[in-house]
């Protein structure tokens, strides 16, 4: 048959065609736009990947024909704050009391001589830079947890670890110090200040070091889904075998922090030791990069540490999937995660300290947080 023929003879049920399908497409079009929430749905999904949201969409009342109803309320409540979910700086300016301190000086700034800003205006917390007496009365009632592990042989950090930390960690504050161990009868009783406890969480061990490291975010996701996430506003992260030697307070809070590597603080970009090879999820290409972020002092709102950490240890997954580790285990996942998600507060070295290696430069003023024993000057020699 001439082709030819063919269409001209069918041309005009072809055409009928067309228009009763487009008149179709335009009435569903309508209809679905009318029926609430099944992009929304998808949407307040993807949005609240890593949440503790799935048990309450589990619970959403189900009509008698099965349609899953969303109430208004619940779509809001993914786009806008929840009171764990943005900690009290953010969500609200928080009313201070009156107060008596030295005023800032626009033209004599505190510090010259580092940045102070990010470019996505994060503060640097240098020295210098913050009133602690008016921050203390901004972040008043609020609550911290502190997690910190203590696998096999690493118990023997918690003393001092514990002792230093009721000195100089958020005095005046109510602070939770989550010990994850596979050795709760090892945890030593610490005599703690008002308002302060300790909760001991019981976890396996592992026999490399790196994957006790690497699965510190695991189990902090897990133990936030479960409790943090009720319990604390904020959550700080660290390693056990340091000690607090100066004043670490709520300067520091924010909806997620990192801390600058004390070895990399005035490194090139070339210098940082990010994975660089493209098959791991840890990769950051060369010319990329903000800053080094040690693996050792993370934090912000529960809800935030609770993305960082399940996305970290999802990329984790997939990288053993694919036969690789990256180079500085957590560390390179977190210095990835922080690329995409700018830190809102970024700590100076001051808050991760190594004397021996470094040295006491005059940049840092402070020593808050050390490693190692040696030293007197946190008062408990
Ligand atoms: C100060 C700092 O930035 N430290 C980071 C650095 O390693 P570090 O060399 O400081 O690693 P590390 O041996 O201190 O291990 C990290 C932490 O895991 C815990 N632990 C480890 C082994 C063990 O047997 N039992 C135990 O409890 C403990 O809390 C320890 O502080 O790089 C690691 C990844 O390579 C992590 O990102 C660390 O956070
Ligand atoms: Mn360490």
């Amino acid at each position: 048959m001439d082709p030819r023929g063919f269409w001209g003879r069918s041309a005009s049920s072809w055409l009928c065609g067309l228009l009763l399908l487009a008149a179709c497409l335009g009435f569903y079009s309508n209809v679905f736009r009318l029926i609430p929430g099944r992009r929304q749905i998808e949407e307040s999904r993807s949005s609240t990947e890593g949440r503790p949201l799935q048990g309450q969409q589990e619970s959403l009342p189900s009509s008698q024909d099965g349609l899953r109803v969303v109430p208004q309320g619940m779509l809001l409540e993914t786009k806008q704050c929840s009171e764990r979910d943005c900690p009290p700086d953010t969500c609200r300016v928080p009313e201070v009391p009156r107060m008596v301190y030295p005023k800032a000086q626009l033209l004599q700034p505190a510090r010259a001589d580092v940045l102070v800003m990010t470019p996505w205006f994060a503060p640097v917390i240098w020295d210098g830079v913050f009133d602690s007496a008016i921050l203390d009365a901004q972040f008043e009632n609020t609550t911290v947890g502190l997690t910190v592990f203590a696998i096999r042989k690493y118990v023997v950090f918690l003393e001092l670890f514990l002792q230093t930390a009721e000195k100089h960690f958020m005095v005046g504050h109510k602070v939770t110090y989550y010990v994850f161990t596979d050795r709760p009868g090892d945890v030593p009783r610490v005599p703690l200040g008002e308002g302060r406890q300790v909760v001991v969480l019981e976890v396996r061990n592992y026999s490399r070091w790196q994957d006790v490291s690497m699965h510190r975010m695991e189990m902090i996701s897990n133990f936030s889904r479960q409790r943090f996430l009720h319990e604390v506003d904020y959550l700080v992260c660290v390693d056990v075998d340091m000690r607090l030697r100066d004043h670490v307070g709520v300067e520091i809070l924010s909806p997620l922090f990192g801390t600058l590597h004390p070895g990399f603080y005035g490194a090139a970009r070339a210098a940082f030791t990010y994975e660089r090879r493209p098959q791991s999820q840890a990769h950051i290409p060369r010319d990329e990069g903000d800053f080094y972020y040690a693996g050792g002092f993370l934090g912000g709102s529960a809800a935030e540490v609770l993305r960082l950490t399940s996305a970290c240890h999802r990329a984790m997954v997939v990288d053993r999937a694919h036969g690789i580790e990256a180079v500085w285990h957590d560390e390179s996942h977190l210095n990835r995660y922080l690329l995409d998600h700018k830190p809102t507060k970024v700590l100076s070295p001051q808050y991760l300290w190594d004397e021996q290696l470094l040295g006491w430069p005059a940049v840092v003023k402070k020593l808050r947080y050390v490693t190692g024993s040696s030293g007197t000057d946190d008062g408990l020699a």
